[in-house]
């Protein structure tokens, strides 16, 4: 069994696998980060690695506490991933953004792909069916949004997620909600078409905390996978152990 653990900017997302199978998920803060791993061990002692992607400010120290019970793998940019990496600044691309790359390319061999994942951020990551890692795009997320909308000026106030009744919003509230929620929708749409027009086919996989909420509410037809990371962060460390 493997436990995969993936630090974002908000919130620590984690998976124990068994194989290619999600045994069990977890939620939980960064406070919360060596309690909870414990907890998870204790429960699942058949653990022999523990696998982390880390774009938050949690270091690989934070998981030298396990040392002793299981493998730490913390990835880097030094590890092998199943992608070329075309971006002019390979080093400063995210590591869940690598991460989610290598999950498509290994998932969906030989074609596009396009990964959407709305979370904290929107990041937007293109790999073509050559197995090139093209970069994308980086953009605010849905929350990211209402906080700075409050945040940035004197007299809007923050707002928790709720659905738009019109793209026209008749309130200050509703304004918001509209700019906030449809805007983040257009965006996406947006960016989808682009990419159709510019390439004749290719897969879309949509995830992230806001992917379900946001599956429903697109022009295009997509299924979301809120798992796809941790998926992937399992896939990508099978693919280091095959390749190293
Ligand atoms: N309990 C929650 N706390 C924070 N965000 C939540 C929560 N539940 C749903 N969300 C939604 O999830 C989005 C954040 O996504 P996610 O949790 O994937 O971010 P993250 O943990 O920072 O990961 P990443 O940095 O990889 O995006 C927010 O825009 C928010 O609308
Ligand atoms: C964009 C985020 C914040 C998304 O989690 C992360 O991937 C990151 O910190 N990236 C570094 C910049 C880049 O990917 O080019
Ligand atoms: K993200």
């Amino acid at each position: 069994m493997i436990l995969t653990v993936d630090v974002g900017n908000t919130r620590i997302k984690a998976a124990v696998f068994e194989g290619s199978t999600v045994v069990e998920n977890f939620v939980f803060e960064k406070n919360e980060l060596e309690k909870k791993i414990k907890k998870i061990l204790k429960k699942f002692q058949n653990c022999s690695d523990l696998v982390v992607a880390s774009v938050g400010n949690i270091e690989k120290q934070s998981f030298l506490a396990f040392e002793k019970e299981l493998n730490i793998h913390f990835l880097t940019h030094e590890d092998v991933f199943p992608f070329n990496n075309k971006y002019a600044t390979p080093k400063t691309l995210g590591i869940d953004r690598m991460v989610l790359a290598a999950g498509a390319t290994l998932q969906f061999p030989k074609q596009n792909r396009l990964v959407i994942d709305a979370g904290t951020c929107i990041t937007y990551d293109f790999i073509d069916e050559k197995d090139n890692y093209l970069g994308g795009a980086i953009s605010p997320g849905l929350r990211l949004r209402y906080e700075a909308l409050h945040n940035f000026t004197a007299r809007l106030p923050l707002l928790t997620l709720e659905s738009p009744e019109h793209y026209i919003g008749n309130s200050t509230k509703e304004a918001i909600h509209s700019g906030v929620v449809n805007g983040f929708v257009y965006e996406i749409d947006g960016f989808i078409d682009e990419y159709r027009a510019n390439f004749s086919n290719f897969i879309i996989i949509l995830t992230g905390g806001d992917a379900d909420f946001l599956a429903k509410r697109l022009k295009n037809t997509i299924f979301a996978n809120s798992n796809f990371l941790l998926e992937s962060l399992s896939q990508t460390f099978q693919y280091k152990i095959d390749n190293d």
